[in-house]
């Protein structure tokens, strides 16, 4: 039957493809990014996104709506490992140990979790959120994992305004308190910030203006994702 068909392959707007006539497309589960690198996905190919910012400038929050928005998996670096240091394995106490310092986890600890996380998600589209913390994780992933992000998402927000929502997140964490907070600061601007100038100068970077509510910041994050290229396969009956 399907060889009655001529199959185009092209690349599509979002909202372009919204329009067309559900019933001969056959929409092939992967994008690519106007800056991203080839602009050919393959389907088999994840799209990666990594999702960076300073602690509390509303990584977790925005990726929500993200993933329920644009269907993608959410994985969270801190919540890997905070799974992991509950689970009473043999890297638990160290990782305790590196979070209430505010420090950087082993690359290799971190990138097994997310690779274990990326191979159990049921989509292919995939935000990692708060990875890579330093140029050593950035690399480790390129080397282990073999791909680098299709599209890096950086959220800018006022010191203050971080501390002030860490300080009323409530979710009982070890380091969100006013010395763990101090320390995490230093490493975002000394081992964070590094990555985001790496992937900026490579053009992978938005930055996205994190003040204002969930709703106007997600506004400015939304039109990134709705410009994404989608990469479709068009069945002409
Ligand atoms: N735009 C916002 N305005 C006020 N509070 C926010 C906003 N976005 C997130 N928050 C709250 O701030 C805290 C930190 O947000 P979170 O998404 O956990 O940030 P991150 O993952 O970057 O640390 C949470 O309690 C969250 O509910
Ligand atoms: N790539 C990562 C991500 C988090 N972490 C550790 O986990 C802590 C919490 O990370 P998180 O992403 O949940 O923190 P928020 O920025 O969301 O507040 C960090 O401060 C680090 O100690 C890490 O070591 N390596
Ligand atoms: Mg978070």
């Amino acid at each position: 039957m399907w060889r009655r068909f001529a199959h185009l392959s092209l690349s599509i707007s979002r909202t372009k493809l919204q329009s067309f006539e559900p019933t001969v497309l056959k929409l092939i589960n992967t994008f690519s990014s106007d800056s991203g690198s080839d602009g050919v996905a393959s389907s088999r190919k994840p799209f990666i996104t990594f999702v960076l910012g300073g602690p509390g400038s509303g990584k977790g929050t925005q990726c929500e709506r993200i993933a329920s928005t644009f269907g993608f998996a959410h994985l969270s670096a801190g919540e890997l490992l905070r799974e992991e240091m509950s689970s009473h394995s043999e890297n638990g106490e160290l990782i305790r140990n590196v979070i209430k310092e505010g420090k950087i986890v082993p690359s290799a600890i971190t990138i097994s979790l997310i690779k274990k996380a990326i191979d159990s998600a049921t989509s292919d589209k995939i935000l990692i959120d708060g990875f890579p913390r330093s140029e050593e994780n950035r690399m480790a992933f390129e080397k282990i994992i073999g791909v680098e992000p299709d599209l890096v998402i950086f959220f800018e927000c006022p010191e203050e305004e971080m501390v002030k929502r860490i300080l009323g997140r409530n979710q009982g964490r070890i380091d969100d308190n006013m010395e763990t907070i101090r320390k995490r600061l230093k490493i975002f601007e000394d081992l964070n910030m590094p990555v985001v100038e790496h992937y900026s100068s490579k053009g992978k970077v938005h930055k996205i203006t994190a003040t204002g509510t969930v709703d106007e910041i997600f506004e400015r994050v939304r039109q990134v994702f709705a410009s994404l290229r989608w990469q479709v396969t068009v069945i002409i009956a």
